[in-house]
């Protein structure tokens, strides 16, 4: 495998916004949020949580009523009017075959406000419809579907198999077909901007695999996202990847410090990334 530069703590500690004497909320960086759904109304309450606790100035929570009310018994300081955002996270427990119409436009207005977003599951299948630069955050079987749906035919046809057999070079060359950041999630999860920096992020425990942890991760990139407004808007998809793979290295770390080498659920991975944070904030210093 060439060309893939290994993500370490140096690298990730570049990538952390912190406040200084000036900040207020709003300069920090807002991150808008359209996750959850009745089937799955767990998925936003712990996206919410995983950008909470990455650090962001606000949080908007613009889903739908089931989701809102549980991410709001969660967490009382999360903002359900609309307003301005600097990022958006989208689809973490959303099904794309069964949307509700009200959902549709909340994605739609997402996808439209010119904000930097990042795209997980039930959104994938509107990748390409952003107005703004876009990281998407499938594992093996979504990114099948992702590339199923923009294939000519079905011969082009890839299976999550093929993807699972070489996932370093399904991500770059997805990333290079669908002209977004792709951050392919796995053991080791490679970050591939379009034909641009990939970068290979073995961070974690395999007791990462379990249910949540991926919409965990969403919001932890979710809030790196929202709080480097300038540096997206000044090098694009070159910061979406360091930030992409900062979102997967800090995870990991999480997930590390909360298991000790025992099981974690996904809470206990939101639960431990203000200490992974904090380390690197003293490393960078
Ligand atoms: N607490 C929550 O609300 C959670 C919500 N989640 C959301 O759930 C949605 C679906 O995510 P998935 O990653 O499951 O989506 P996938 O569509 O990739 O996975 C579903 C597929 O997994 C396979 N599968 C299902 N049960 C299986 C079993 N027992 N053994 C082997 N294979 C099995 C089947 O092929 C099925 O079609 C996403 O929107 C995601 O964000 C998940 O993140 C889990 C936690
Ligand atoms: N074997 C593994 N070792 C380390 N990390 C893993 C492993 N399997 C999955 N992960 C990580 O756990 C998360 C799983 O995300 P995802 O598949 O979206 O799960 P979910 O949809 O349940 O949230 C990803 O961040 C992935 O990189």
């Amino acid at each position: 495998m060439t060309g893939w530069q290994d993500w370490r703590e140096r690298d990730a500690a570049a990538w952390i916004a912190v406040p200084t004497d000036g900040s207020d909320k709003y300069s920090r960086g807002v991150l808008g949020v359209v996750t959850g759904s009745d089937r799955y109304p767990g998925a936003a309450v712990l996206g919410v949580e995983g950008a909470a606790r990455t650090g962001v100035g606000m949080i908007r929570y613009l889903g739908a009523d089931r989701p809102a009310d549980l991410v709001m018994r969660k967490r009382p300081e999360i903002v359900t009017a609309p307003g301005r955002v600097q990022g958006w996270l989208i689809g973490s427990g959303m099904d794309a075959a069964s949307r509700p119409e009200d959902d549709a436009q909340r994605l739609r207005s997402a996808l439209r406000d010119g904000t930097p977003l990042v795209i997980d599951a039930g959104a994938l299948d509107l990748v390409g419809r952003a107005s703004a630069p876009v990281i998407v955050t499938p594992h093996f079987r979504e990114l099948a579907t992702v590339l199923a749906a923009a294939a000519d035919d079905d011969s082009d046809a890839v299976t999550a198999d093929d993807i699972a057999a070489d996932a370093a070079g399904w991500a770059a060359r997805a990333a290079d077909s669908l002209g977004v950041t792709v951050l392919l999630k796995g053991h080791t999860t490679y970050v591939a901007a379009p034909h641009g920096p990939r970068y290979a992020v073995t961070a974690g425990p395999a007791w990462l695999a379990t249910a949540g942890s991926g919409d965990v991760l969403g919001g932890v990139l979710g809030a790196l996202v929202a709080t480097h407004a300038r540096e997206i808007d000044e090098d694009g998809h070159d910061a979406l990847a360091a930030l992409g793979a900062t979102a997967a290295w800090v995870h990991g770390r999480a997930g590390e410090r909360a298991s000790g080498g025992g099981p974690i659920v996904a809470l206990d991975i939101a639960e431990a990334l203000p200490g992974v944070v904090r380390d690197l904030v003293r490393a960078a210093g």
